[in-house]
């Protein structure tokens, strides 16, 4: 499923119109009946009607009728009591879109008033001429601030004040009415955008509408894939309008949200694939986890752990000497080496490169702590490890705090960065609102620049490719903010490289995986509090 910014939006839209020639009053009145559906479908619960309720009633009627014949009259047959909705319309095509679902809502039978935010003689356009249709019908119309609108005498409110044309806060007679229909307490549909969400970073003004449901027009909007947007948000549906899908594909720097179907497609990462009946453990790679110290051993266990359970073949734990008494047998299947003489030093860079040789993936940082002369260390690792690299937490750190690294020996193999935005403000320099502020673009902006895989964790994370696409994942959920929850998603990543994926793929599918793990493992243990990132492995 594609993401896409208003500008992308607004340049499909060109392509579609002039290009194609498919009006835009077509595309409009698609957008306008495709939100009236939705609001049916959620005031009525379900799509067919009178099949549903004939065959259940099983009445004799039904009995040896050849065919069913049922239109949009069979919509207003449902509901004796009247629904009644308010439709909030600003004066752009998002007003527009409103206008044609009024039209379409009425239809169905329910009783429709259009508020106009500006006097309605302000329109122009295709959004004119749905004021002129919704006019010559007699759909009662009010205008905010001429008449007084009650706002909560109402089933519900389409929210058609603001759509992806929408420039900072909300001003006057918008705000008021985002305000007031917030107040109401009535359930909000809002077209394309909630009002108030930034369409391209998900950044939320005061006010801001609070959806119930959000019906995205042609495509997502990355607005509402990222919190706080997704929360305004509420549930999100998305409609074909008629522009083609096609035509996204040959846009730059798309986003996809990340589905069974994108890891599929655009990822070919093959989610079905079978093991050979001869395959053995040679066969699934070989990772070595260099992570852990005297006072944070349970990250490389739980780094190694996951390696394993993501299907690794084998995982090699590269640990203080000092720690190996205290880990041996923690994990029998783990094997366990000696990679510095008391604790991590810049030495046992070479020992670690020295692991690393025909190793099939390395993992860097969990739990590794930093010591004098770390930053050495780790550019040592980075230019000369031949094998694909995980780069996490402390070793992140490192990184950061070596500056501008475009100077070091570019590394042939796949490199996947997997900071938290913290660890992403230290990278980049920036704050880590700054960073939250606009997730996907800085994202992409820092893989593209140093040719990485950049995991950007939190709610929602963002998987930013070297060729600046962008993968959204919705799996998950907030148990899984737990200590070592990363070490294990660094493991996964680690574990899925080893089987030949690449960065993008490995890290894209480590994070969906990631995340239906906490799923399963919130439903095992019936809560979302009492997970621990052990449950994560188990639930892999
Ligand atoms: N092909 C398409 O792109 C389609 C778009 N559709 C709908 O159209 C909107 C985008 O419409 P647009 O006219 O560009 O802008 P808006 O309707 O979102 O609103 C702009 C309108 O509001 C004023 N305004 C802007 N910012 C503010 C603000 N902060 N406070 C107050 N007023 C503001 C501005 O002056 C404009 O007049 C898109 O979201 C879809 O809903 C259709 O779906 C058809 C295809
Ligand atoms: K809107």
């Amino acid at each position: 499923m594609y993401i896409v910014t208003s500008q992308q939006m607004r340049e499909l839209d060109r392509r579609t119109t002039q290009e194609i020639g498919i009006p835009s009053m077509a595309l409009m009145e698609n957008a306008g009946k495709a939100i009236a559906e939705e609001i049916i479908r959620l005031c009525r619960g379900r799509e067919s009607l009178l099949r549903e309720e004939m065959a259940a009633e099983g009445c004799g009627a039904g009995v040896g009728r050849t065919g069913w014949v049922r239109g949009d009259e069979d919509l207003a047959l449902e509901r004796p009591e009247r629904e009644h909705w308010l439709i909030l319309a600003g004066k752009g095509n998002n007003g527009g879109d409103g206008l044609v679902a009024a039209r379409y809502l009425r239809e169905a039978g329910m009783g429709v008033t259009i508020v106009y935010a500006l006097p309605p003689e302000q329109l122009h356009g295709d959004a004119a001429l749905q004021r002129d249709a919704a006019a010559a019908l007699g759909i009662p119309m009010l205008v905010h601030g001429r008449d007084a609108v009650d706002y909560t005498v109402c089933t519900g409110i389409v929210d058609a004040l603001l759509g992806t044309g929408a420039h900072g806060a909300p001003r006057g007679a918008y705000a008021d009415m985002i305000a007031a229909a917030n107040a109401s307490g009535n359930i909000i549909v809002s077209a394309d955008i909630p009002s108030g969400v930034n369409a391209d970073t998900g950044e939320v003004s005061q006010p801001c509408i609070a959806a119930r449901l959000t019906v995205c027009l042609a495509f997502l909007k990355r607005g509402v894939t990222q919190y706080p947007g997704a929360e305004a948000a509420g549930e999100v549906v998305v409609r074909s309008i008629g522009i083609p899908s096609e035509l996204c594909g040959q846009q730059e720097g798309m986003a996809f949200l990340l589905t069974e179907s994108t890891l599929r497609g655009p990822l070919h990462v093959d989610t079905a694939r079978r093991r050979a009946a001869d395959g053995h453990k040679g066969t699934y790679g070989h990772v070595l986890v260099a992570a852990g110290s005297p006072r944070m051993s349970g990250a490389g266990l739980l780094c190694s752990r996951a390696a394993l359970r993501a299907g690794s073949g084998l995982v090699t734990w590269a640990l203080p000497a000092s720690l190996l008494p205290h880990m041996a047998g923690a994990a029998p299947e783990i094997m366990l080496a000696p990679a510095a003489d008391g604790d991590w030093d810049e030495a046992s860079a070479q020992s670690v490169l020295g692991l690393a040789e025909s190793r099939s993936a390395l993992a860097l940082g969990p739990g590794l702590g930093r010591f004098d002369g770390d930053g050495a260390w780790l550019r040592s690792i980075w230019e000369g490890a031949a094998c694909p690299l995980v780069v996490d937490a402390d070793a992140l750190n490192m990184l950061a705090d070596c500056g501008d690294f475009t100077s070091w020996q570019e590394r042939k193999a796949e490199t996947v960065l997997t900071p938290h935005p913290g660890e992403m403000a230290r990278l980049t320099g920036l704050s880590t609102q700054e960073i939250q502020r606009d997730r996907i673009s800085t994202a992409v902006a820092y893989a593209v620049k140093h040719q990485v895989t950049l995991v950007l964790k939190g709610a929602r994370t963002v998987i930013a490719a070297p060729d600046g696409f962008a993968y959204v994942n919705i799996t998950g959920n907030a148990g899984m903010a737990t200590g070592g929850s990363g070490d294990v998603l660094t493991g996964i990543i680690a574990g899925l490289l080893a089987q030949g994926l690449t960065g993008p793929q490995a890290a894209a599918y480590g994070v969906y995986l990631h995340g239906i793990a906490g799923e399963r493992a919130a439903a095992r243990r019936g809560n979302l509090p009492s997970l621990i990132a052990g449950d994560l492995i188990e639930a892999l």
